[in-house]
């Protein structure tokens, strides 16, 4: 997916009025291109990626996916281009407690109405679930339930996977093998790649870096 923003600016209101979070930010991804977003904590990363996963809408600028722009688009069409065209994997994971493993690779997949059991299948090996899918989230580690959180995003083959720090729960060694493999992956479905990261050496592992700075580009 090619990803266009183009002078994004967003404040939220707080008790002491409006707080500016992001200030004129315009980045470019092209289809199949991977790219770091650091920055410090507070620095607006986590609010620029739910602007670019239609999930809210900036105050002022544009948002062009593969030459649509979404910000004009009411909350049903905003939805559904996520369903079909975005992987999500957020910080908290969100995955639904009431489905197994399996459940929540597979219910993903079908909202997009790209169900591929045996693609699921090969997530499910790779990321090292093969003997949890018919657990529930609860009865898993934060490290596994990350895991599932990356085989649910990714087995609908979206055209952009947004990720807000994807191995943030995972020890170094196991964080830096999951990475790989989010990148393997990534390149086998050519999906476009942005990661919110702390992480030097992770950021390193990308094509190209951003950096927010006091909700600027830098
Ligand atoms: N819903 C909200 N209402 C008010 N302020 C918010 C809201 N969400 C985020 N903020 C504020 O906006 C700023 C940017 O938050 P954001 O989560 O985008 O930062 P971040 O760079 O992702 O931080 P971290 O690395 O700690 O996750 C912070 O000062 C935060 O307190």
């Amino acid at each position: 997916m090619r990803i266009e923003a183009a002078g994004l600016s967003k404040s939220y209101h707080t008790t002491d009025g409006p707080q500016p979070v992001l200030e004129d930010v315009s980045l470019t991804l092209a289809p199949g291109e991977t790219l770091a977003l650091t920055g410090e904590s507070g620095s607006g990363k986590s609010t620029l990626l739910h602007l670019l996963a239609t999930l809210d809408l900036p105050d002022a600028g544009s948002i062009r996916l593969d030459g649509t722009e979404v910000t004009g688009l009411g909350d049903a069409g905003r939805a559904a281009v996520r369903r079909d065209r975005i992987g999500l994997i957020f910080q908290q994971f969100n995955l639904i407690p009431s489905l197994t493993v399996a459940g929540n690779l597979d219910f993903q997949a079908r909202l997009a109405g790209r169900h591929d059991p045996e693609w699921s299948a090969e997530l499910v090996h790779r990321l090292g679930l093969a003997d949890l899918t018919d657990r529930y989230p609860e009865q898993l580690s934060g490290g596994q339930q990350q895991r599932v959180a990356i085989g649910r995003a990714l087995a609908p083959r979206p055209s952009a996977l947004l990720a807000d720090e994807p191995t943030g729960n995972l020890d170094e060694r196991t964080a830096g093998q999951v990475f790989e493999l989010i990148l393997e992956l990534v390149a086998e479905t050519r999906a476009s790649l942005l990661v919110v990261t702390h992480s030097e050496r992770l950021a390193s592992g990308l094509a190209r870096r951003l950096h927010l700075s006091r909700g600027r580009l830098a």
